[in-house]
């Protein structure tokens, strides 16, 4: 029978919805007595550990080496990029003192590692043969974040913090490490079942010390934005502060071109938030810790052996490289659907006296909340099956929510509209002046996330005109709530 897939507290009141989910679903604990740092639970890690996986493999087939440098960063070091110091002077955390002594050079906790590893690439990087010169890390980094913080959204230790830092010979060569970013980036997303959209911030809001920034956003069930994904081409910018030069092939000495780019475990809340419904998180099998959990259903003077059954089922997928999990704790069969749901377990099988004596095996889909019996012989292949069909749904669904909360205006009396009646993300001609692009801002209380990337899908349509000035509209620019 067809599921009825229940979302209204995941839509209606989401924010009590995903706090509650943190806890009952053993992502995190709140508890931690310093405000905006949590604690990662076992299951809740498990899920992470098996995202950053995938990241540490596209870092490997990207020809990226992994690094790991100090937390603590010298607030000279700090100092040297001035619009990097603007950006973050009201962010970072100070270490003045060492034991009972005040230190004599106060130290920061890294907010982000530019000012931390710079100074080693002017070291490291002489000649033209080190480009490109690529590495990345998964840390914690400290921000003071004076807006309300939420656990794995905005937190002030972001202990899952990947940054990636490349230098390059040419600016051309930078474009094309941000090119590589996207199809990363791209190849993440659809290993969590997650659309999204890439835009160009404007200049008012790019990363302090970029030349550019761009933004991947996901669309949260409330209808507001959540940025999960960064790439900045910094130019020549940080390589001057720090003096990173090579040595050309004509023996000359150039500044480098760097990149960054920078995620965290705002992906995990992306997945909890878009895939989750009322019965709890709905896992994609990429990452779920327990792929597939087998609740054996014994019966009363039944004398099939359900467990022993279940077991060798499980050994079965097992062989099969699937992650399962026996629950054979003495309690009712639903409060084990209930305890697995919450967790989000892609797929359940059911097993009874008379699965076993007819030699097949119940099937429940997580997302779907529907079940098909399925032969004992071809449970594997079923199980990949049924893998794919989640994936695939989860995506689809996802991309119709996302499609659905996007929408073209030409007014701003249409935009407000939009954000009055479900929020989601309006575009607007603009003519690409600041002044009016802040004023869409205030006007519509909003945030202009940028135009569309790249740049060739950011053109307004013919004889379109700028809401606040008039003038010919130049671009489409995307305004939106945003966490
Ligand atoms: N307070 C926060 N809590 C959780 N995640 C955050 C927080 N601040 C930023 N992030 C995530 O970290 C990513 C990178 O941060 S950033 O400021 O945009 N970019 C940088 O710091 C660059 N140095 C690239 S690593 C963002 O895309 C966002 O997804
Ligand atoms: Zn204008």
């Amino acid at each position: 029978m067809a599921g009825k897939v229940k979302r209204e507290k995941w839509s209606e009141n989401f924010s009590e919805w995903y706090n509650e989910l943190i806890e009952t679903a053993g992502i995190q604990d709140k508890r931690y007595p310093v405000k905006g740092m949590n604690i990662w639970l076992p299951y809740g890690l498990k899920i992470m550990r098996n995202i950053e996986r995938f990241i540490h493999a596209e870092m490997e087939r990207t020809g990226h080496d992994e690094v790991l440098f100090p937390a603590l960063i010298p607030e000279t070091e700090f100092q040297k990029e001035a619009e990097h110091i603007k950006g973050f002077e009201g962010e970072v955390y100070w270490v003045t003192h060492a034991g009972l002594d005040p230190l004599d050079v106060r130290l920061i906790l890294r907010p982000t590692s530019e000012t931390a590893m710079y100074s080693m690439f002017s070291l490291w990087i002489r000649s033209h043969a080190d480009l490109p010169f690529k590495v990345y890390q998964i840390v914690n980094t400290y921000r003071y974040e004076t807006k309300h913080t939420r656990p794995l959204i905005r937190v002030r230790e972001i202990s899952r913090f990947f940054e990636a830092h490349t230098a390059h010979d040419s600016y051309e060569d930078a474009e094309r490490q941000i090119k590589e970013d996207l199809e990363i980036f791209d190849n993440l997303a659809k290993f969590l079942a997650i659309p999204y959209i890439v835009s160009k911030r404007p200049e008012w809001d790019k990363f302090p010390g970029a030349y550019y920034s761009l933004g991947a956003e996901v669309m949260m069930p409330d209808g507001r934005t959540l940025q999960i994904g960064t790439m900045h081409n910094y130019k020549q910018n940080f390589a001057k502060a720090y003096n990173i030069q090579y040595e050309t092939e004509e023996g000359e000495h150039e500044y480098v071109h760097q990149t960054t780019f920078g995620m965290s475990e705002r992906l995990l809340a992306a997945v909890m938030a878009i895939h989750g419904d009322d019965n709890g998180l709905v896992l994609p099998p990429t990452i779920a810790p327990i792929q597939v959990v087998i609740v054996p259903i014994p019966k009363k003077n039944a004398e099939a052996d359900v467990f022993a059954y279940a077991r060798e089922i499980a050994d079965e997928l097992r062989t099969a490289g699937i992650r399962v999990h026996v629950d054979e704790r003495d309690i009712r069969p639903g409060r084990k659907y209930y305890d697995w749901e919450m967790k989000g377990v892609p797929v359940r099988i059911e097993v009874g006296p008379r699965d076993v004596e007819g030699k097949k095996a119940v099937i429940a889909r997580r997302d779907t909340l529907t079940k098909k019996v399925v032969e004992r012989g071809e449970l594997v292949e079923a199980v990949r099956k049924t893998f794919d069909e989640i994936m695939e749904n989860l995506y689809q669904r996802a991309s119709e929510f996302l499609e659905s909360h996007i929408k073209r205006v030409d007014t701003i009396e249409e935009a407000k509209e939009v954000f009055e009646d479900r929020r989601g993300i309006v575009e607007i001609p603009w003519c690409g002046e600041e002044e009016c692009g802040l004023k869409m801002e205030e006007e519509l209380d909003a945030k202009m996330l940028g135009i569309p990337y790249p740049e060739e899908k950011a053109k307004a349509p013919e004889s379109k005109k700028c809401p606040v000035c008039g003038r010919e509209a130049k671009f489409i620019a995307r305004f939106a709530r945003t966490y």
